[in-house]
């Protein structure tokens, strides 16, 4: 695939730890990875993070110091659980991962978005996506924790929080399956114009980053191309904790 914004800005200006986050990244195949969110809106990334680094990231989760806001799910209707966004500075991995894997899919969103007749074009970079993500008022950060227990789930939903969208997220599952939680499982629906909707359940292991559509992917009909319409949730645990890390590249209001 020869595509522009794929290629990564030159590593010697970026930080240790980005850099780091990069060779992770380069590991995987992303022309394969961007064929099967093309395919099916969502694909697997096995082992990102290694069992260690899952716990450390979930051992986060009390430290209030670490986070902008707290959003108990059950008194919005969003589900039953909880989650906290993260303030900036991103700890460690979480921002440099960030930063590492938008070039990677800022390409597929690109065409995505061209397919679509969607006017808005990404920058190869993440740091000048965030500039205009601050330019249009958008400017507190998105990466968030989630944390269930017992029969918590997390309803079907888009993460949308302004005008600026990338179509393109990432969830990290740090807890382990049938180790540290049962139930729970990942789930995606997509929603076709005049026909009714697909489910897809997601295998995910302690470690493994999926990335899958925030909210609209373009599907080739036989008439054109058309938009399907994207959701995700969390089925219920059935025992067990489970932590998840969010990461999503536009930033809120
Ligand atoms: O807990 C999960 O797996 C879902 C996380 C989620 O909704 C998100 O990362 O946006
Ligand atoms: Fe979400």
């Amino acid at each position: 695939m020869n595509d522009a914004a794929s290629r990564l800005p030159a590593s010697a200006t970026l930080p240790a730890e980005v850099r780091a986050a990069e060779d992770r990244a380069a590991a995987y195949d992303w022309p394969a990875i961007t064929g099967e969110l093309d395919g099916f809106g969502c694909a697997i990334l096995p082992s990102l993070l290694a069992a260690d680094e899952c716990r450390a990231i979930a051992a986060l989760y009390p430290d209030e110091s670490r986070f902008r806001s707290r959003v108990v799910m059950g008194r919005h209707g969003f589900g039953k659980g909880e989650y906290r966004y993260f303030n900036y500075p991103l700890p460690d991995p979480v921002g440099a991962l960030r930063t590492a894997i938008y070039p990677r899919l800022a390409g597929l969103a690109n065409r995505w978005n061209e397919r679509m007749g969607i006017g808005e074009r990404y920058p190869v970079d993440h740091a000048s996506y965030l500039a205009r993500c601050r330019e249009a008022g958008q400017t507190r950060p998105t990466p968030l924790l989630l944390q269930y227990g017992p029969d918590d789930y997390n309803c079907l939903h888009q993460d949308l929080y302004g005008d600026l969208v990338f179509p393109i997220q990432v969830a990290i599952l740090l807890s382990e399956p049938g180790e540290d939680f049962t139930g729970g499982e990942f789930v995606l629906t997509e929603q076709r114009p005049r026909m009714q909707s697909r489910a897809e359940v997601v295998p995910l292991r302690q470690g493994d980053a999926l990335a899958f559509a925030v909210h609209h992917r373009p599907v080739q009909g036989t008439r054109g191309v058309y938009r399907v319409n994207m959701r995700h949730g969390v089925s219920r645990l059935r025992s067990g904790r489970r932590h998840c890390l969010g990461i999503i590249f536009h930033d809120a209001p």
